[in-house]
């Protein structure tokens, strides 16, 4: 049987159960997923000054890293071929283009991202951006924003606000608002006598980056949370209580990282509490195994939770998709490609869920069709959907993986 069979008999059980494939098709075209260009070269960025720190661990020496702007370019420009839908590129300040001319982290201005910018735009996609609080020497004992070395915050209060203007930047050249993330690793590898004064002055270092006015057309700011990293095991300051409050009483969006909770915790389930009072948030989607391990992001009942809450409460336009897992142990190509292709994929699937039955079954009190339907739906022709959806976005179905090996044969494995 040809695909295009497949996929008419496909929509044919679909439509059956009252699911209307085009209509996912069209609603999903207008779901962007923004990639973080952090795997391509775990996590290295181009200041080329210290090692990779702030709790962060990237493992793995698979060869092919990208060693420059150009290199992550082109990696990304094959990974972007091979995923469908709508795409953004979230960028961290630590790939900035400064031409061999070391450029302090606070004065980082707009033109070392024109590169980028100019990029982006050939490639029609919109940039999301990231302030870089670890892997610098002014971090001081595990401390950046929350330090008590009043001269420590005032320079990663000035790479906030640095980036904050680079962000904003992005939006107006690229008209597509960018989100800046701020994640701070901020820790204590032991315990604290005092957890107060840390947050005091992390409170107060984010207020001063946030008076400084942006334009929420071109740039909203979001704010991580964290349950522990590595060296920052016993306490971290900008902890999920912490980011609540302060993302609330400020107006800014809560970023829920998937690995950034214990480890039974899920963020799928946060989705709903979180947007009863926030207007926006933003995801990192990633995978922890044990711990925040940031694995490659696979087909699991929490990604396709997190993709059946977005989709079933209609929260398109207010939860901000992003990626975060970085894996050295395989081609990184893959890595991205199979983990933004598994989002897609659970965004179709949730499109595609028989909804109208499992809401009446809800509603009538019939648990057990409740749970029957969800079961049966897992079993769906939804191959022959996907396979579809690829094809009229250009993108390969199974054959992207001969491709990345193709480019690995070509490309990856002349790098040294
Ligand atoms: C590199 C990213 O900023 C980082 O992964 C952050 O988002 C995070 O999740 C740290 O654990
Ligand atoms: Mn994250």
């Amino acid at each position: 049987m040809s695909m295009a069979s497949m996929f008419d008999a496909a929509k044919k059980v679909y439509a059956d159960l009252g699911v209307d494939v085009e209509a996912a098709f069209n609603r999903l075209d207008q779901i962007p997923i923004s990639l973080h260009c952090w795997q391509g070269d775990d996590v290295a960025g181009f200041e080329n000054s210290t090692a990779l720190d702030g709790g962060l661990a990237v493992t793995g020496n698979y060869p092919g890293r990208a060693r420059n702007a150009d290199e992550l370019r082109a990696d990304l420009e094959k990974t972007l071929s091979l995923i469908p839908g709508k795409k953004r590129l979230n960028l961290h300040s630590i790939y900035a283009e400064t031409d061999g001319r070391p450029v302090k982290r606070n004065e980082l201005e707009p033109k070392h991202f024109a590169r980028w910018m100019d990029w982006a735009k050939e490639n029609g996609l919109g940039l999301d951006f990231n302030p870089s609080y670890f892997s610098h020497p002014m971090m001081k004992d595990g401390l950046t924003l929350s330090s008590p070395d009043a001269g420590v915050r005032k320079f990663w209060v000035e790479h906030g606000i640095a980036c904050r203007a680079i962000a904003e930047a992005f939006g107006r050249k690229l008209r597509s608002t960018c989100i800046t993330n701020f994640w701070v690793p901020d820790g204590f590898k032991d315990t604290p006598f005092d957890r107060l004064a840390p947050r005091e002055r992390l409170a107060d270092s984010l207020d001063k980056i946030f008076s400084v006015e942006c334009n929420p057309r071109y740039n909203r700011d979001a704010v991580e949370c964290k349950l522990f990293g590595i060296g920052a095991e016993s306490c971290t300051v900008g902890s999920h209580e912490f980011y609540m409050g302060y993302a609330m009483k400020n107006g800014k969006l809560l970023c829920l990282d998937a690995g950034h909770f214990h480890p039974t915790e899920v963020i799928s389930d946060k989705i709903t509490s979180t947007l009863l009072y926030f207007d926006e948030i933003l995801l990192h989607v990633s995978r922890g195994v044990r711990w925040d391990s940031d694995h490659v992001v696979t087909m699991t009942e929490e990604l396709r939770a997190i993709a059946e809450e977005i989709v079933r409460h209609n929260y398109d336009k207010r939860v901000h998709i992003g990626l975060d897992y970085f894996d050295a142990s395989i081609n990184r190509v893959m890595a991205w490609t199979i983990g933004a292709r598994n989002m897609s994929k659970a965004l179709l699937m949730a499109l595609t869920e028989p909804a109208a039955i499992l809401k009446k079954a809800e509603k009538s009190g019939d648990k057990g069709s409740r749970l029957a339907w969800m079961e049966e739906a897992k079993t769906l022709p939804f191959a022959a959907v996907w396979e579809e959806y690829c094809t009229r976005n250009n993108v390969p179905g199974m054959a992207w993986i001969d491709e990345v090996k193709t480019y690995e044969k070509d490309v990856l494995s002349k790098r040294s």
